[in-house]
């Protein structure tokens, strides 16, 4: 069993009773517009469901919804604020003697995780303030141990319903009810930043379908698999790292641009791991595209570099660099102290792909990765870019 695993302790009542997670106005105002998207959003599914007609509606538009609906509750919470300044009606949030300590604790728990299975991303949550850093662990030790479920050491036993139960514990903490202590760091996270639940519930989707699939037809199907285990971690981000206050772009488009990482993330991911996934029987990479380059399973799983593959190869490293230029667009529209961890993540990220190439296509039998001397050199380019202030020049909505 993981280390993240291991860490899970029985329900403490004191602190799940003391988080005070008060009925906010905010709340009220995120659950009015909640309602609202996820009324479009059950259309949209449907749509989708229909067994009478083809895909009537694109992976990339249902996921928009979600987009637009987490850049709703921002704009939300912000008018709220902006209300609640002038309202003396507004009580404080009541924190129970001793429950500040087990939080602290349970966060400092997220953080010794975060510094174990992610040092680089580790330090640069150190560069955000605070409160940021400590939900961002929160969020990350989730997703993490969310990801264990299916790829960790105990993965051949999960099953469905096992999920559920991932899911209904989910709804627990948003409820205010953890069931334990990093459950209640994540618990605390999500009363303070208005961050929707519903990233996270495509997230455990996102596991669901790693169960049953291992195959993907098209490029659209993949996109939806990239945004359920990865695009969902940018939705979930941008609340807690937070757009700067000058910054005039949409909402919607900082959340766009978030959502490309997570996207350009994962195909980079898939592109460096195939020769791995292959042995596992899997092949994240679509299935007509291989078919247009006069590839199939079989070549992928005689893990042969020949000129049919360098050139697919060629195809899905440009593909997943545009999603890389689309991610930097937004990432100058977030708040400064932010804006260093993600251009060095992305930086790094985006260099696989270019030792990929020099690996010449062989990612059957190589693992693709960034030297410590080129990830060094990254880090002051990340910070140049980092001081570089929010322009809305560029950016789109959609
Ligand atoms: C761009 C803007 C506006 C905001 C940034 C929003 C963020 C933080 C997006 C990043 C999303 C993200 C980190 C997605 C996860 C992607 C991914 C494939 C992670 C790989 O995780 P591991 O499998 O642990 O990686 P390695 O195998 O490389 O260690």
């Amino acid at each position: 069993m993981s280390a993240a695993l291991i860490w899970v302790v029985s329900p403490n009542s004191e602190l799940c009773n003391g988080l005070g997670f008060l009925e906010t106005k905010e709340k009220r105002g995120f659950n009015r517009l909640n309602n609202i998207v996820s009324r479009k959003r059950d259309v949209v599914r449907r749509v989708v469901a229909n067994p009478s007609g083809n895909l009537a509606i694109s992976s990339e538009q249902l996921v928009y919804d979600v987009v637009l609906k987490q850049a709703a509750l921002v704009k939300e919470q912000m008018r709220s604020r902006a209300e609640e300044v002038e309202d003396v009606e507004v009580k404080p949030d009541v924190v129970l003697p001793g429950t500040l300590g087990l939080l602290n604790e349970a966060y400092d728990r997220c953080g010794e995780v975060c510094a174990e299975y992610a040092k680089t991303f580790y330090l640069g949550t150190l560069l955000m303030t605070p409160e940021r850093r400590k939900a961002i662990w929160a969020i990350y030790v989730w997703c993490r141990r969310t990801d264990e479920l299916v790829d960790g050491p105990n993965a051949s036993h999960i099953t469905p319903k096992a999920l559920d139960r991932w899911e209904s514990r989910l709804e627990d903490l948003y409820n205010g009810r953890p069931f334990d202590m990093l459950d209640a760091a994540l618990s605390d996270t999500v009363s303070k930043f208005p961050v929707d639940i519903q990233p996270f519930k495509d997230m455990i989707d996102g596991m669901r379908m790693d169960l049953r699939k291992s195959r993907y037809e098209n490029f659209d199907e993949l996109y939806l698999y990239c945004y359920y285990v990865a695009g969902t971690v940018g939705l979930m981000s941008v609340p807690i790292m937070g757009i700067a206050p000058e910054s005039n772009a949409p909402t919607e488009s900082v959340y766009n641009a978030a959502l490309a990482l997570g996207i350009a993330n994962q195909l980079t991911n898939i592109l460096r791991d195939v020769g791995e996934d292959a042995r596992r029987g899997r092949v994240y990479l679509p299935q007509d595209e291989l078919a247009q380059a006069g590839l199939s399973d079989e070549d992928i799983f005689a893990m042969k570099v020949t000129d049919k593959w360098r050139f697919f190869m060629k195809k899905q490293i440009k593909r997943a660099r545009t999603f890389f230029d689309q991610a930097e667009e937004g990432v100058t529209q977030l708040s400064s102290a932010s804006r260093w961890p993600v251009w060095a993540s992305l930086l790094l990220y985006r260099q696989i792909l270019d030792e990929i190439e020099a690996n010449d296509y062989n990612n059957f039998t190589k693992r693709a990765y960034v030297s410590k001397p080129k990830k060094i050199v990254a880090l002051p380019i990340a910070y140049a870019k980092s001081l570089v202030p929010p322009s809305s020049r560029n950016l789109v909505s959609n």
